[in-house]
């Protein structure tokens, strides 16, 4: 089979993006798995795939982990998505709406960057008694369209993201899902840094969209941060999270704006 893909980017978290409208690709997970394979594939932290909308927005989004297992979200790939289908759409495009397991979300593109209107993030827990050995910190929850964890730290240079992340991951508090795992290290009131350990990918990445949505609203919720959060990542990208504290409900209004970027485009035969 050859299936023509164009190469992403989005602050560093790297997808292979494919063209199913007309819903000709039916990839096994193996399939997913060998075009996300660095050494014998593409290579990426995830596929996304353009399917026909079923729910009257522009498009249907689906997202897919290097290991081929389908995630409901994913806010570096929703920009890269939002850049790609705006092109679909015609020059000038400027506003795209696609439907994810998240629920129905847009991509506005902004010169080189695309805002995402998030979904209600849900599952906060703050606080928990989540332990995991050698960790000596505090575990917060939350759903900001997939699972996330979030950790506060003091150096987070020196963080044992691998050993840490798999074991909250993997921790049976979160089976049988499983969870993304972020770290995350205050650099000042409006400004934090991040490092994720991905489900799916099983290993950091340099970037992740909906986990550093989830540190941004912890901290305004621990730490009383303004929207909007400057978020630094491991890529080198600095991304903003915006947001509207509610007080019946933990938020609404929350954006993701950052980079997306072509890479290069190709067609492979698997
Ligand atoms: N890279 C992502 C999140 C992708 C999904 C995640 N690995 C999961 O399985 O929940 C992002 O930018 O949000």
């Amino acid at each position: 089979m050859q299936i023509p893909f164009q190469k992403m980017n989005g602050a560093g978290n790297d997808f292979v993006v494919i063209d199913n409208r007309d819903l000709k690709f039916q990839l096994s997970k193996e399939q997913i798995a060998l075009l996300c394979d660095r050494q014998r594939g593409v290579g990426a932290d995830g596929l996304l795939a353009v399917e026909p909308a079923e729910k009257g927005a522009d498009f249907k989004f689906r997202y897919y982990n290097a290991d081929g297992g389908e995630a409901e979200m994913c806010g570096n790939g929703a920009r890269c998505f939002g850049k790609y289908t705006a092109a679909l759409l015609g020059e000038g495009t400027s506003l795209v709406t696609f439907e994810t397991i998240a629920g129905t979300l847009s991509a506005q593109i902004i010169g080189d960057n695309v805002c995402i209107a998030m979904s209600e993030p849900f599952d906060l827990a703050l606080h928990t008694d989540i332990k995991v050995d050698g960790l000596d910190a505090e575990v917060h929850v939350i759903n900001t369209g997939v699972p996330h964890v979030v950790v506060f730290v003091d150096d987070l240079k020196n963080t044992d993201v691998l050993k840490y992340g798999a074991a909250l991951r993997y921790h049976e508090h979160f089976a049988p899902a499983g969870t993304n795992v972020n770290f995350t290290q205050v650099l000042d009131a409006q400004h934090i840094a991040i490092r994720t350990y991905e489900r799916g990918v099983e290993g950091e990445t340099l970037a992740c969209g909906t986990g550093m949505t989830a540190c941004a609203l912890i901290h305004h919720l621990l730490n009383d941060a303004a929207s909007p959060v400057s978020v630094d990542v491991e890529g080198g990208e600095t991304l903003e999270i915006g947001f509207i504290p509610e007080s019946d409900k933990p938020f609404t209004g929350v954006t993701l704006t950052g980079p997306a970027d072509f890479v290069f485009a190709g067609e492979i035969t698997i």
